[in-house]
């Protein structure tokens, strides 16, 4: 089923666009087509998720679509700006200015504090920190009167509460999130995904989520289903059960 989020490509609805791909492919040296004429339109506020097998191109996908990486052919748009007319220069400043990153291994810097970590993105970017801002976003990845240990004093679900903190921290236009949940037991799990949940929704935050897991797929508003560097599925209001079924499916045929 198509949605609002996903739907294909009008210029028009391009000022609501805030990532969109057009006849996007990928093939890497050796001759894999990783990427095979995908075209997505991710809408601002939206919370989507992109799932798929192993292999199938999920990460082809975030990383062209997030500017680390350029397609072989196709249109690459965030917040209505090309990325494949970049120099690499200009790629990294327009990541540093557009995008944030959620990583599986948190990657926070060992020696800093929490604070430092969380601003971090700031400083790099020569922008002052809002007091106020950060404050919030502390308070709301609940950090508030943890800001001074390092990351090895906190739990796993602490430090990647530090690192959702340190991607919103440049209000960016979209987070991306590589298995944000990979590391984690199930019930902090559970715990980082409301937080994903209430930033889109309280924050009108856009967020892009990476999973090959369905139960970690559902908790978003839209699951795109990939498979053999296709899309082949979209699914809207999305059940675990559901998802994983399609998967056993899709791994069947
Ligand atoms: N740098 C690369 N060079 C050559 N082939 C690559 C490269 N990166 C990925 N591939 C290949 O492209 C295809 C898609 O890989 P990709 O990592 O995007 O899939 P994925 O769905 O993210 O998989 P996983 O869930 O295992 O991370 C695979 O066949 C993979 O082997």
């Amino acid at each position: 089923m198509s949605s609002p989020a996903l739907a294909p490509v009008p210029p028009e609805a391009a000022r609501d666009a805030v990532i969109t791909l057009d006849h996007v492919s990928k093939t890497y040296e050796g001759g894999v087509h990783a990427l095979d004429d995908v075209s997505l339109t991710v809408e601002r506020g939206s919370f989507l998720a992109v799932m798929g097998p192993s292999g199938s191109g999920k990460s082809t996908l975030m990383h062209c679509a997030a500017a680390l990486d350029v397609p072989t052919s196709g249109t690459v748009l965030i917040d209505g700006r090309d990325t494949r007319s970049l120099n690499e220069t200009k790629r990294t400043e327009m990541r540093r200015d557009l995008v944030g990153f959620v990583f599986q291994a948190y990657n926070l810097v060992p020696s800093l504090s929490v604070a430092d970590n969380i601003t971090l993105p700031l400083r790099l970017a020569g922008r002052e920190a809002d007091p106020a801002w950060v404050d919030s976003l502390v308070e709301r990845v609940g950090l508030a009167g943890r800001v001074d240990h390092r990351p090895a004093e906190l739990s796993g679900g602490q430090q990647q509460r530090a690192a959702i903190a340190r991607a919103l921290v440049t209000r960016p236009s979209v987070v991306f999130a590589d298995e944000p949940t990979g590391a984690l037991d199930l019930r902090t799990a559970r715990g980082v995904l409301k937080l994903f949940r209430e930033v889109a929704e309280d924050l009108g935050q856009t967020i892009v989520m990476v999973t090959h897991d369905p139960a970690v797929a559902a908790q978003a508003d839209t699951v795109v289903v990939m498979a053999d560097g296709h899309i082949v599925q979209t699914v809207t209001e999305p059940d675990a059960a559901d998802l994983a079924n399609r998967l056993i499916s899709m791994s069947e045929d």
